[in-house]
């Protein structure tokens, strides 16, 4: 297992100093190797927690502890090498092959820009595998799909073997087929995952635990057979939300319609 725990203790985030806080006092613990989907409404504060968490901007307060690191005392790299993202908007002028790109995500583990060792060219290899791109690795990055470009990104933090893997709604642009695969991947990974998702109904099928935001506050943090019920949903995401529970898995599904409009 390469995962490690994280620990958010008290984080907050505000864009300046005086400004009021888009994210508000948020704590949560995920053990090593645990999966957490954060979930809710648009603007919720969810990309900007997990901005935090791959150090792309630095709490107004609180901690975050990767492994028991303070995540934000480590050297760049050394944060580098814990801490992987893949992020919703991908830069489409990369000059680099899929599997240049998906190479990036070894540099923090060289010593500089040294030409590929075996190790690294059997990760690239495998994470290129993983997410069924072996054949594409040859072409531009900018010459491939949506979807393609999604899988790619996720090949390249696969490849940087992180603790903690942070993505950002990695199904965007994924047909069903390439979005079951991801999720099973997300679900098979030996690390540490933080992910949001937009389907409700996918994050309780793939998440160890879910965090409810809603206008920058945690409404809640748990397994999802324990945390989600309607109420919990209808007032996150201000719909009429419907229960019914799977078998013979046993775990909630949701439905949706609007408040004060008649279910279909
Ligand atoms: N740097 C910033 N300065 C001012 N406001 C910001 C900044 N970053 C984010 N926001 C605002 O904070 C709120 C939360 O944004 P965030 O992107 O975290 O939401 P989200 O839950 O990821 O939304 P979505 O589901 O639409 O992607 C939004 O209203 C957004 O406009």
């Amino acid at each position: 297992m390469n995962g490690a725990e994280l620990r958010v203790e008290n984080v907050s985030w505000s864009p300046s100093r005086h400004a009021e806080p888009i994210l508000h006092q948020t704590s949560f613990s995920l053990a090593a190797g645990r999966v957490l989907g954060v979930v809710g409404p648009n603007g919720a504060g969810k990309s900007t927690l997990l901005r935090l968490l791959y150090r792309f901007n630095k709490p107004s307060s609180g901690r975050i502890l990767v492994g028991g690191d303070n995540l934000w005392s480590l050297p760049p790299r050394t944060a580098a090498r814990r801490v992987a993202a893949v992020l919703q908007e991908h830069p489409t002028d990369f000059a680099l092959t899929v599997r240049e790109i998906v190479n990036l995500g070894r540099l923090p583990h060289r010593a500089g820009f040294t030409t590929s060792d075996q190790l690294c060219h059997r990760t690239v290899d495998d994470a290129l595998h993983r997410l069924d791109l072996f054949q594409l690795g040859h072409r531009q990055f900018s010459t491939l799909s949506g979807g393609e470009r999604q899988r790619a990104m996720v090949a390249r933090a696969l490849a940087q073997n992180p603790q903690i893997l942070v993505l950002d709604e990695p199904t965007n642009h994924l047909d069903i087929r390439h979005q079951l695969e991801v999720l099973r991947l997300i679900h098979d990974l030996n690390m540490t995952i933080v992910t949001s998702l937009h389907d409700l109904n996918m994050a309780v099928g793939v998440c160890d635990e879910i965090l409810v935001l809603k206008q920058g506050h945690p409404l809640g943090f748990g397994p999802p057979a324990q945390l989600l019920n309607a109420s919990l949903v209808s007032e996150a995401f201000r719909v009429d939300a419907r229960q019914e529970n799977l078998s013979p898995s046993n775990t909630p599904h949701f439905s949706f319609h609007l408040p004060n409009q008649p279910e279909r």
